[in-house]
């Protein structure tokens, strides 16, 4: 019998289970406060390192000129937080890596810097993959 997927229905739901994930965390940081930082992110579009050590997501925009202030935003937060990720910015897109570097490891910083690009794409006006900006 042909499987759900195999019919093109949606796969349904399927809740990102710990033993899926394998993060490498910063010493001291607190796993059980980590995890369900982490799924929710996942949820969110964010994928963890084959390392485990840092989060990364790539972001769209209609404009180069959103994307550049989409950055600004990040590093707005970035210098309060004295917490800086690596972002490369093309031409209607922008991905940003999140870890930390010492102790070298996934950190919750890492975590609450990654929701906060969301809300700042959100603001911007990130949008779907295939309607970022491309040259013509
Ligand atoms: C002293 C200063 O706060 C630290 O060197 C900060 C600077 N920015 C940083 N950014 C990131 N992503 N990881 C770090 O460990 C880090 N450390």
């Amino acid at each position: 019998m042909a499987s759900t997927a195999e019919k093109g229905a949606p796969s349904p739901a399927r809740e990102i289970k710990t033993t899926d994930l394998n993060p490498v965390l910063s010493a001291g940081e607190d796993e059980e406060q980590i995890v369900p930082a982490l799924q929710s992110l996942l949820r969110a579009g964010w994928t963890l390192d084959t390392a485990g050590t840092g989060v990364s997501k790539t972001f769209f925009f209609k404009t180069y000129f959103k994307g550049i202030s989409f950055t600004n935003l990040v590093a707005a937060e970035s210098a309060t937080k004295k917490h800086h990720p690596t972002m490369t910015v093309k031409f209607g897109s922008v991905h940003v890596h999140w870890t930390t570097h010492r102790p070298a490891g996934l950190s919750m910083k890492d975590l609450e810097l990654a929701a906060h690009c969301d809300r700042g794409a959100e603001l911007v006006g990130a949008v779907a993959q295939g309607e970022g900006q491309k040259c013509s």
